[in-house]
């Protein structure tokens, strides 16, 4: 009101000035035009402060900080990467109460990522005394823009997680090798000598920990530990396998392990531990196989495999084979791709045992690629052409009651035809290779000896036990098979057990003729003289001989797996690696004299096989990366050797040296 009648009288005040003195005209106008521009800067001044005073622009006592001072919560403010202001709880929590000015966010907050903050998910960051999640939003704006960061801690609740991941349970079974074999004729004062030596070994493994241990029944005892255990257990690779192997090396004393690991539940646990022991067995024992909902991981393994298997078990199986081929309207036999003669030998002496039974059968090979074409081509002569068909000819006659038979392999990745295994209503394998991953697993029927020689040897068992006593093979067939059992024991050089021999004498009484099956080993002019380069080439790597080649003629391909063999004729060759390349991809023959398991070796490639004949097919890369990648291989398996005191003679003749 009075500023209101102030204004009147000063413009009447002014308007009587201007009638007397006109001259000032230009003056007031001057004034006037002065007094507009102030006003209007100091309300431009005005405004922008108090839009600061209320967004928080300026930040210092504005409501902002006053809701974000009492936040139960540490909370700061960045700009950029420079905290500007933080509240009580952060400085006492995570400042340790100290006051600093404008300090880089990351030596307050070590490893903080602003990008991984902004998610919904937040950061998490071990800091000094805890686990903390970081949660950020940024407004953005380039060196003006501005970050709000606040914190929760979770020390509680990620111990509780730790805790509960690392008290998982976990299974284990133990399971003696060979039990009765290795205890049988043993005193008594002996056997529980040993027995009492086992016991504590298991017991100083598992009563470490929270767990505990038991036998169920002669050389079985199980376990149940917790994750933290099984963790340490896994990062010292099992060495129980070397102190139970150590009690008394003169009788070949090993065990085999399986580990449930990971699983939701106990009974689950069990069901895995169950599976992957079996798998320990089946791969020669002397090792632990831990089953994870991932998959296997092989502990071990670098020793010889004993002989045990009984006799027994090959008449049963043999009883077993017999009724599902007599169930079956027709039987398709195959073996693995590129078959070679243990593979042929081998479906011709189950073709012979399905005639036995008067059911009708047939061998389904791709004759442009295999091994064997010199004991098809035998057969043939001999008026046996219709044993043979091709993989996709023999798909018509299939159906709900065909039962197919695999020999010689027992991974669904190498049989001859997928289409052929998974059209048949019922599936029996036969197979001597060690087990790994990618198996046939719907079989009806499975025998898988890992210490038999090869498929040719429990065939001709399985013929033994089959039908009368004039159901034999025929000369031919039973030299396939003699050819077979030679393939794979290297002329009975190498993985011959007692049963070998008794296989080969079998075949012999049935008519084999040792020249006729030499002359299938038969080669070309062009596989020898690829398979004598192949030799010349080879390089030593620690007791290793390692070739490594470009393409070879495709008739020529066994001369990989010969040279790989003539490797070892060489001094101081323990294992040989002959590795071709084969279209964009490379396929490595690896051989030993039996100390180097090169089956573990091709494994950690990819591929599989036996202790002493193993192979890989690498694919999208150059030979010079194979050789790489197989000295690679080499190093951790000597490490391996090296661990578990195992290591072969000529690295031992190496060190002494030094
Ligand atoms: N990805 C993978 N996963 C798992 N296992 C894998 C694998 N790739 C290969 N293997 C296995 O490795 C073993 C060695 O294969 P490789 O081709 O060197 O050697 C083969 C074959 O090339 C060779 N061979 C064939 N005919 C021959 C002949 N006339 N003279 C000399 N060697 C011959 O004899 C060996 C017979 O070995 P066998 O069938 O018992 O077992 C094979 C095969 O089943
Ligand atoms: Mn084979």
């Amino acid at each position: 009101m009075l500023t209101a009648a102030l204004a009147v009288l000063c413009a009447l005040l002014v308007l009587v000035l201007l009638v007397q003195r006109p001259a000032i005209w230009p003056v007031l106008v001057v004034l006037a035009v002065l007094w507009f521009a102030l006003f209007g800067v100091f309300r431009y001044r005005v405004r922008s402060w108090v839009a600061r005073w209320v967004c928080g622009g300026s930040f210092e006592k504005s409501k902002t900080q006053f809701s974000l001072e009492p936040l139960s919560q540490p909370a700061a403010l960045l700009s950029g990467e420079t905290v500007l202001w933080y509240n009580t709880e952060f400085r006492t929590r995570l400042m340790k109460g100290e006051a600093l000015l404008v300090p880089r966010v990351q030596k307050v907050l070590p490893g903080l990522d602003l990008q991984e903050a902004r998610k919904v998910s937040g950061q998490l960051l071990n800091l000094a005394d805890g686990v903390w999640s970081a949660h950020s939003s940024t407004v953005p704006g380039e060196a003006e823009s501005m970050t709000l960061l606040v914190l929760n801690e979770e020390t509680a609740l990620r111990k509780v997680e730790a805790e509960y991941k690392a008290s998982r349970p976990g299974y284990l079974v133990f399971l003696v090798d060979g039990y009765d074999d290795v205890f049988s004729d043993m005193l008594d004062s002996e056997r529980a000598r040993l027995l009492e030596g086992i016991n504590r070994v298991l017991e100083d493994m598992i009563g470490r920990g929270t767990g505990f241990l038991r036998r169920v029944a002669s050389g079985r005892y199980i376990a149940v530990v917790e994750e933290r255990q099984l963790e340490q257990f896994a990062k010292r690779g099992y060495d129980v396998l070397d102190k139970i192997r150590a009690l008394d090396p003169s009788v070949n004393l090993s065990i085999s392990i399986g580990v449930g690991r990971g699983a939701k539940t106990l009974r689950e646990a069990q069901d895995m531990a169950v599976q992957a022991l079996d798998m320990a067995q089946g791969r020669g024992g002397d090792q632990a196989a831990e089953m994870t909902p991932d998959g296997f991981t092989f502990y071990g393994g670098v020793s010889h495999g004993v002989e045990k298997r009984s006799k027994v078990r090959s008449r049963i199986v043999a009883d077993q084979l017999v009724k599902l081929i007599k169930e079956a309207d027709h039987v398709v036999i195959m073996g693995h791709r590129m078959s070679d003669l243990d593979a042929i030998g081998s479906a011709e002496g189950v073709l012979r045992i399905c005639k036995i039974c008067d059911v009708p059968a047939v061998i389904a090979v791709r004759r442009d690629a295999t091994l064997a074409g010199s004991l098809i081509n035998a057969l043939i002569a001999a008026g046996q052409e219709d044993d043979f068909i091709d993989p996709k000819g023999a798909l018509p006659i299939i159906s709900q009651r065909t039962l197919c038979i695999v020999v010689d392999t027992y991974q669904l990745g190498l049989v001859e035809s997928r289409e052929i295994l998974e059209k048949c209503g019922k599936v029996a394998v036969i197979d001597h290779h060690r087990k790994g991953v990618g198996f046939i697993e719907k079989a009806d029927l499975v025998c898988h000896e890992p210490y038999a020689s090869s498929a040719s040897e429990l065939v001709t068992e399985f013929l033994q036990y089959v039908g009368d006593r004039d159901d034999k093979p025929n000369r031919i067939e039973a030299e396939g098979l003699l050819s077979g059992i030679m393939l794979d024991t290297r002329d009975f050089t190498l993985h011959t057990g007692v049963r070998t021999f008794e296989a080969a004498a079998a075949l012999r009484r049935y008519g084999a003729e040792t020249e006729h099956v030499r002359q299938l080993f038969d080669v070309s002019m062009v596989e020898y003289t690829t398979k004598a380069t192949l030799v010349s080439e080879a390089q030593m790597y620690r007791g290793c001989a390692i070739t490594v080649s470009g393409e070879v003629a495709p008739e020529a391909r066994v001369a990989i797996a010969q040279a790989a063999n003539d490797l070892l004729t060489i001094q101081n060759v323990e294992a040989s690696f002959v590795a071709v390349q084969v279209g964009g991809g490379v396929n490595i023959s690896a051989r030993s004299l039996g100390a180097v398991n090169v089956q573990v070796i091709m494994e950690s490639l990819g591929g599989g096989g036996h202790q002493t004949m193993a192979a890989a097919q690498l694919k999208h890369i150059t030979p010079e990366a194979v050789r790489s990648r197989i000295q690679t291989a080499i190093d951790q398996y000597r490490e391996a050797q090296k661990k578990s005191g195992l290591e072969s003679e000529s690295e031992q003749k190496k060190k002494d040296k030094q």
